[in-house]
């Protein structure tokens, strides 16, 4: 298949009509084209990102590259790259833009903040294709979280922020492969070698952690709580990390199918199981708590306990993959290969797209947003980066 050709892009012929969201990493704008699309009916995000620190700039450049690799390697639940721009002062990067915002805002606008058995079906069979994909690119995702599944406007889903993800290696794959569970101990030093962790003030205190979203002290910015928005700072946002995460373990593929046990509760109950009083309670819960179900077991909670396998080399989806997880009963009767063609989705966007702003100045945007600093603010290149 035919990489999509790449636009052009440059500053002055963008027009950001509004904020889509502010990240950890970034800001996303809604924009159009003056050039290629004058009658602005096809609107893009874009993700921007200041040229803060070396590691935010790898961060970025890793997420294009993910993307680029996504447009030789299509699937219609991933993004692509539309093209990207860079100044003196800044990364930014285009991708389709999704109008029904994510699952996390989507789930708080249902009736007692949860989704329907049939609803949780549609968009984690979507999510799991989605992950077999990048599995399959041998792509770990390592940030799966309602807010990064974000919806499109046929009402299918988009997973989005790859800047966490990591290549596993062929030679690592090969390593998995002739592992067997009583070898915990080589194991780890394979594994070890492949990640990036980050040693955060947490660390100090003795735990390792690996670098998610979720966990890092990366974020600057103000985020809203809006709408049923939840804050990527660290509260609350380390409730997606997999036990081997926690304990600063190398870790694989499964630790995607645990995020994606978390997703599942977290969509069927309204929050997630081993959510804790602090961070520290967490990540105990997380080691240590099964997760508790309610009402009469159903297919659903055996799906969800089978993927909150403390041990990664027992969980679902370890052994196989995604084939592993596809053929849970729950998604028995299932026609994986027509999911693409669904057209009758739980939820489709309504779109109102206001074109007619005077715009916003992208770099006058991100101007105000450094300022004023708040002393509270950590710098963002305060965490420390060892690969090893
Ligand atoms: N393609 C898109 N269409 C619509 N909204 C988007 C799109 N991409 C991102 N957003 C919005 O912007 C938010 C931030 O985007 P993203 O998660 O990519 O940034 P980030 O800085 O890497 O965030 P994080 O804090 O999760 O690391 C998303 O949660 C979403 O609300």
């Amino acid at each position: 298949m035919e990489a999509t050709p790449l636009q052009d892009l440059h500053l002055h012929n963008l027009r950001a009509i509004k904020v889509l969201g502010n990240g950890a990493m970034g800001t996303v704008f809604l924009v159009h084209n003056l050039i290629s699309n004058p009658s602005a009916r096809s609107p893009f995000a874009l993700k921007v990102v200041e040229k803060s620190c070396l590691q935010s700039d790898r961060r970025a450049l890793w997420e294009i590259s993910v993307l680029n690799r996504l447009n030789h390697k299509p699937h219609p639940f991933l993004p692509f790259l539309i093209g990207f721009l860079e100044t003196h002062e800044f990364l930014a990067w285009a991708i389709p833009f999704c109008p029904g915002r994510d699952l996390n805002v989507l789930r708080n606008r249902q009736t007692d903040h949860v989704f329907s058995a049939s609803a949780i079906r549609f968009y984690l069979a979507e999510i799991i294709c989605a992950l077999q994909h990048l599995h399959t690119m041998g792509i770990v995702y390592r940030d799966l979280k309602p807010e990064n599944v974000l919806i499109q406007q046929s009402g299918h889903v988009t997973l989005t922020d790859f800047d966490l993800s990591r290549t596993l290696t062929a030679k690592s794959l090969q390593s998995l492969l002739i592992l067997s569970p009583e070898e915990p101990k080589k194991h780890k030093r394979n594994l070890g070698r492949l990640f990036w962790v980050v040693v955060s003030d947490q660390n100090r205190a003795g735990i390792t952690k690996t670098k998610s979203a979720r966990v890092s002290p990366v974020t600057r910015r103000k985020t809203s709580f809006a709408d049923g928005e939840r804050s990527n700072s660290f509260v609350g946002t380390e409730e997606y990390l997999s036990p081997e995460m926690v304990r600063g373990d190398g870790h694989e593929f499964a630790i995607d199918w645990w995020a994606l046990g978390i997703l599942a509760y977290e969509m069927l109950y309204g929050s997630t199981p081993f959510r804790g009083k602090n961070r520290k309670d967490t990540f105990e819960r997380i080691l240590m708590m099964q997760p508790k179900f309610t009402g009469k077991p159903t297919p659903l909670t055996d799906l969800i306990s089978k993927l909150l396998e403390k041990q990664p080399t027992r969980r679902l989806g370890y052994r196989l993959g995604a084939s592993e997880v596809k053929e849970h009963p729950f998604f028995l009767g299932l026609r994986w290969e027509l999911l693409t063609g669904v057209v009758r989705t739980p939820f489709i966007p309504s779109v109102e797209l206001t074109t007619k702003t005077n715009g916003i100045n992208i770099k006058e945007y991100l101007q105000k947003q450094r300022e004023p600093p708040s002393p509270l603010d950590s710098p963002s290149c305060s965490i420390s980066l060892t690969e090893f």
